[in-house]
């Protein structure tokens, strides 16, 4: 969920979210010990469930716990609950989750909630939970189910090529096996063959394309299982699994400011495939990207960003290189502007978003003209 979404005011907060709140502060210090608890409810008392989670459970962990804080911090923000949780509804069609599902769910947190938090658990405590639960599932059922209407559950698609742009950076290029409609600017779940259920995010690298295939740039990182098969075992030929698109950090073309474009590392991905989305639409809005990197071997993709560059006037790419600047990517944007008449885009590591909205918002550009993917969401990004 984008940053500049922020939560309503605690002194608005309903009686239920107030309720909710005290909760969650009081588990926040044991958040491990809960979650654990809780799938263990979970798979002794609903082993059929079991199957539709990873084999190692270590990131699905605090996936969960994410989720449930969001939807807490939310609750009374009703227009952003909604929006997050039909994301979340759709994306779990993908795990194989049905409608019968979710009750399940729901007692074995309460019997997780209920365990840990003693202390501010009452008939009353419950009650709160079970309204926000039943709220929270009942949105997720429904947009699963308008979902299920229009759109596969996952899409598999077939690895076409596999660049090994550095030791540690491939762009892949796949054909999925049915059309898949999405938005520049925009990610999805991917999982692979040899880690089965683990799910990792991916920016599009590219703006839909006619021939309908879809390029994402992968760095392996350490311990990232799924960024290292991608990486250094994929082949062309090999079938990968994709949920559905999501992430609002798309082109607005109802108007004609400027895009200042952060990309750091293969956060450069999405920014390459908004600047192919204004070069599609013909509008002639100043682009400005700056392409940080921690050394100019780290800069992959530089070429086809001058490549770019030179077919479009309005589009220039800075390349900002820690070593040699001896300054991060946020920074570099000072030197420049002035902003207050762009929007803004960033992608990469949670620390250059975090740092660079911050540089954004004090260049003069309004919060809600920042937009970026969710820096939660970005944990999980990638690995
Ligand atoms: N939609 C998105 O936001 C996307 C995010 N990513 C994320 O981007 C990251 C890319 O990793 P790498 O290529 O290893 O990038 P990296 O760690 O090498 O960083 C790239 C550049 O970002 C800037 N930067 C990094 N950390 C910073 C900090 N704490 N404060 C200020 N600036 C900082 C620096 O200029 C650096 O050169 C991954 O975490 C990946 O998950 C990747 C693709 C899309």
């Amino acid at each position: 969920m984008p940053a500049q979404r922020s939560a309503a005011p605690v002194e608005e907060a309903s009686p239920d979210a107030l309720v909710i709140r005290r909760t969650m502060a009081e588990i926040a210090p044991i958040a491990d010990k809960v979650t654990s608890y809780f799938y263990a409810l979970l798979f002794v008392r609903h082993p059929e469930v079991r199957p539709m989670f990873p084999a190692a459970m270590d990131t699905q962990r605090d996936r969960l716990l994410k989720a449930l804080l969001t939807a807490a911090e939310h609750i009374d923000n009703t227009p952003v609950l909604v929006d997050y949780l039909q994301n979340l509804g759709r994306g779990h069609r993908k795990y194989g989750t049905r409608p019968e599902h979710y009750p399940a769910v729901g007692e074995c947190l309460i019997g997780a909630l209920s365990k840990y938090a003693a202390t501010v658990w009452t008939p009353e405590t419950e009650a709160a939970w079970v309204r926000a639960y039943t709220t929270i599932s009942q949105v997720m059922i429904d947009a699963a189910a308008v979902d299920e209407l229009r759109a596969p559950a996952w899409w598999q698609a077939e690895v076409v090529t596999h660049d090994l742009r550095t030791s540690d950076v491939a762009v892949l290029t796949v054909r999925p096996d049915q059309p898949y409609p999405f938005l520049a600017g925009q990610y999805t779940s991917v999982e692979t063959p040899w880690w089965p259920r683990v799910w990792r995010h991916y920016s599009f690298a590219s703006a839909p394309r006619s021939d309908g295939l879809l390029t994402f740039h992968v760095k392996a990182v350490p311990a990232g299982w799924v960024s290292n098969a991608l990486v250094h075992r994929a082949r062309p030929g090999d079938v990968i699994r994709l949920g559905p698109p999501t992430g609002s950090m798309t082109v607005d073309h109802t108007t004609a400011s400027g895009l200042l474009c952060l990309g750091g590392g293969t956060g450069i991905a999405p920014i390459k495939a908004l600047v192919e989305d204004v070069a599609e639409h013909g509008d002639r809005r100043p682009v400005e990207v700056f392409y940080g990197a921690r050394t100019d071997h780290d800069l992959y993709d530089i070429d086809t960003m001058l490549r770019l560059q030179q077919s479009h006037p309005w589009l220039s790419v800075r390349a900002i290189i820690d070593q040699q600047a001896h300054l991060q990517l946020p920074d570099a944007i000072r030197e420049y502007g002035p902003w207050n008449e762009y929007d803004a885009y960033l992608s990469g590591p949670p620390g250059m978003i975090r740092r660079g909205v911050d540089a954004l918002r004090n260049s003069g550009i309004p919060s809600d003209r920042i937009r970026h993917d969710s820096v939660e969401e970005l944990v999980v990004v990638g690995h």
